[in-house]
């Protein structure tokens, strides 16, 4: 794989991964989202395949066992991992494959494939956060806390990663991602 070809996306729960990534495919065709296998359940509006590919624990066990996850974690309760077959689709476009992944998984891909550029995403503040989350919407209480748990150990790793860039403005956030990756300007589309 070609240096800078893989770009790693970590950051708290809520703090606008998701968001953030759809508007950078939206304006970057040379960009290519790797989509993950878990085992937690489908929220709503969610699409097999696009969003996530929905498995249960055996089936995601048994990938585990076959080799066929560059990475995996858990995360609050459930099992998420990133398959070879997408990041392989990816390259064979040409394109430049983004994972949207949680911490430990960014860190197995740190020792896996080195050359990865990897960008850690935060939080305006801690109290902006929880309203995300909360706004969102999509999430139980206990889902939450969970994620909001994990939200701390997440951010006092954000040393780790290449570079940090702080999700208030969505669009200021999306420029500095854009001049990071040498993406070149929005189209505005
Ligand atoms: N390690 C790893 N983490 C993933 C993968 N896919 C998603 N995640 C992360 O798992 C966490 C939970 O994702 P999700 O349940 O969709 O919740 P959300 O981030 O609150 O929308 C987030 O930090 C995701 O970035 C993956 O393939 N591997
Ligand atoms: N810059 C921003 N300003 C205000 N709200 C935002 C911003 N970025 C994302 N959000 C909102 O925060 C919530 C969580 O965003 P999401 O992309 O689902 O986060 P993640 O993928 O990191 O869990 C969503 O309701 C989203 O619309």
């Amino acid at each position: 794989m070609k240096s800078g070809k893989l770009i790693v996306l970590t950051g708290p729960s809520g703090v606008g991964k998701g968001t953030l990534v759809r508007s950078l495919l939206n304006r970057h065709p040379e960009l290519y989202l790797s989509v993950s296998v878990t085992t937690r359940s489908p929220r709503e509006g969610e699409i097999e395949g696009q969003h996530y590919y929905f498995v249960s624990r055996s089936r995601f066990e048994q990938m585990v066992e076959a080799g066929e996850l560059a990475e995996w974690a858990e995360f609050a309760g459930n099992f998420y991992g990133t398959p070879y077959f997408g990041l392989k689709q990816g390259i064979r476009e040409g394109k430049w494959v983004i994972l949207e992944i949680e911490l430990e998984g960014a860190r197995q891909i740190r020792n896996n494939f080195p050359q990865a550029l990897r960008i850690f995403i935060l939080p305006p503040s801690w109290e902006e956060l929880e309203r995300r989350l909360r706004s969102r919407g999509q999430d139980s209480e206990i889902a939450i806390a969970r994620r909001l748990l994990r939200a701390k150990e997440e951010i006092e790793a954000a040393g780790e990663f290449d570079f940090q860039v702080v999700n208030d403005d969505l669009e200021v956030a999306l420029k500095k991602l854009e001049s990071k990756l040498n993406l070149g300007e929005l189209s505005g589309n």
